[in-house]
């Protein structure tokens, strides 16, 4: 899979370098591009924003430096095989869940476009659903200063579902969301700890109590924690 990611300030990616999505840039399973969008201004200030027409606080991105930015990095898409998917962070797009990762990690080629000030210019979007489908997504529902953390948290859950990313991929089955369901409690050693014991289920080797327990712990911390996520037949 490639990645592209346009913003103002491109070292907020420089995490993006570290492990498994590191170790999956260096073998080559993701091909993960960073790009400032100041590359395509032409000013001497190399400007990025300006007021919004019609008044209201705060400044707007312009559109001429998104235009040819995504002109560029759709062009330069050599594979050819599909369109681009433009991802668009925003405190008004659609809400990104497991199943919005599991959706992207099937394209081809991803291209993040983070915005900042009050927001990039509407026609942007207009325009790059010329190039390829559009997405505008939310984080969820608080505000952040621009996309940029948003882009990191979609990478990294996404980048993970690539397969050959995550060594063990069982390890993405039982985890939260996957099944709808919040994930069960984890121990390790010690068996017990500060007066704390693991539950004497998890110690027994009787694998089908252990599953049965750990589903029925799934349902019950789902039940607790986040009733909006529970199938009716567990409500
Ligand atoms: C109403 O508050 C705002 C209205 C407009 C713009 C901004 C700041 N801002 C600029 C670009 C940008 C991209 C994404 C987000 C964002 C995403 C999520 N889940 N929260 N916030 C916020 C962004 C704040």
């Amino acid at each position: 899979m490639r990645i592209d990611v346009v913003s103002i300030f491109p070292s907020y990616f420089d995490g993006l370098t570290l492990s498994l999505l590191g170790k999956a840039r260096h073998t080559g399973l993701l091909d993960l591009r960073v790009h400032d969008l100041r590359d395509w201004t032409h000013d001497r200030h190399r400007t990025v924003d300006d007021t919004p027409y019609g008044g209201g606080a705060g400044m707007v991105m312009k559109p001429e430096p998104w235009g040819l930015a995504l002109d560029e990095i759709a062009g330069s898409d050599v594979s050819g095989t599909e369109a681009p998917t433009f991802i668009f962070p925003s405190p008004a797009g659609e809400v990104f869940t497991q199943a919005t990762a599991r959706d992207l990690s099937t394209r081809g080629h991803l291209v993040f476009g983070c915005g900042r000030y009050e927001g990039i210019d509407e026609r942007v979007f207009e325009y790059a659903s010329g190039l390829g489908e559009v997405r505008l997504i939310s984080l969820g529902d608080y505000v952040l200063n621009g996309g940029e953390v948003a882009a990191m948290a979609m990478i990294e859950a996404v980048g993970r579902l690539i397969p050959g990313v995550v060594g063990n991929p069982e390890s993405l089955v039982e985890e939260s969301h996957e099944d709808g369901l919040l994930e069960y409690p984890s121990y390790t050693k010690p068996s017990v700890w500060r007066e704390r014991a693991v539950p004497e289920v998890l110690l027994s080797g009787n694998h089908g109590a252990i599953a049965a327990w750990r589903r029925e712990q799934q349902i019950e911390r789902t039940r607790r924690r986040r009733p909006d996520l529970l199938p009716p037949a567990e409500a």
